[in-house]
């Protein structure tokens, strides 16, 4: 059996990254009326970068750049299969030429349209995505920089973002054995099995005081403090 071909679709994101850009088919007659990511299939020879801006060209009349293919794919029927990727507009304004509508759509508004089938599967990611409060990111610390760079591909393959940088403790300015930070949008429990498996520690984002109770200061350590956890034997 052939395997199926691709058709690739963008999640194209707003300027402030909170809204995806949703659009309403016309045709074929099942699916006029519902709604879909745009993009189209892939031609032979092209990438799926290439397709997507292609397509997303065609129908809307804009340039984007593909920021990042999101985890899964769909099938669509039997002989083809849709992925998808957050995209941002880099020149001309999205206006419909193939569908009958777009809309901007922020994170809660994603389930007040009625998506094709196949674009089901990407929403809770972009719900992910779209949803993201600032600031709400949490660090893991490594002393190993090749386990912080595993940890993040792992975060990212799991589809969080997980960005790497140089650890430096307040007050301390020689660049010695620092160790590495990966800052994450993953949840506590999914970050705090990577730091237990290479051997690192969470780094937790103090939260803001609330003023009509505030305690008396504490003192805190300058170093980011290391969580003990049991050992599950696994090496
Ligand atoms: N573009 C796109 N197509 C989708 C999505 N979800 C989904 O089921 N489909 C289906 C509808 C179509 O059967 C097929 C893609 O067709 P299309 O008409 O958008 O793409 P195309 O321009 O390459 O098609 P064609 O004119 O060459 O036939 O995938 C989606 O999110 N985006």
């Amino acid at each position: 059996m052939n395997s199926p071909k691709t058709v690739v679709a963008a999640a194209i994101l707003s300027a402030d990254g909170k809204q995806v850009l949703a659009a309403r088919r016309t045709s074929p007659p099942e699916a006029a009326g519902r709604w879909e990511l745009p993009g189209g299939k892939v031609e032979e020879g092209e990438t799926p970068e290439a397709a997507l801006v292609r397509e997303v060209g065609e129908e809307l009349g804009c340039l984007i750049e593909v920021l990042d293919w999101m985890q899964g794919e769909a099938p669509i029927g039997e002989s083809h299969r849709l992925v998808a990727a957050t995209a941002r507009v880099v020149a001309g304004e999205p206006r419909p030429r193939e569908h009958d509508q777009v809309l901007w759509l922020a994170a809660e508004d994603l389930d007040s349209v009625d998506w094709l089938e196949p674009d089901r599967p990407f929403l809770d990611a972009l719900r992910h995505v779209l949803g993201m409060p600032e600031g709400s990111t949490l660090r893991g610390i490594f002393f190993d920089e090749e386990h912080a760079r595993t940890a993040a591909e792992t975060l990212e393959r799991e589809g969080w973002t997980a960005r790497v940088s140089r650890e430096r403790y307040q007050g301390e300015d020689d660049d010695e054995d620092h160790p590495w930070s990966v800052e994450t949008d993953a949840p506590e429990m999914v970050l705090e099995l990577l730091v237990d498996e290479y051997d690192g520690w969470l780094d937790i984002p103090e939260e803001a005081p609330d003023d009509s109770i505030a305690p008396e200061p504490v003192e805190l350590p300058d170093n980011p403090k290391r969580i003990k956890r049991p050992d599950l034997g696994n090496s």
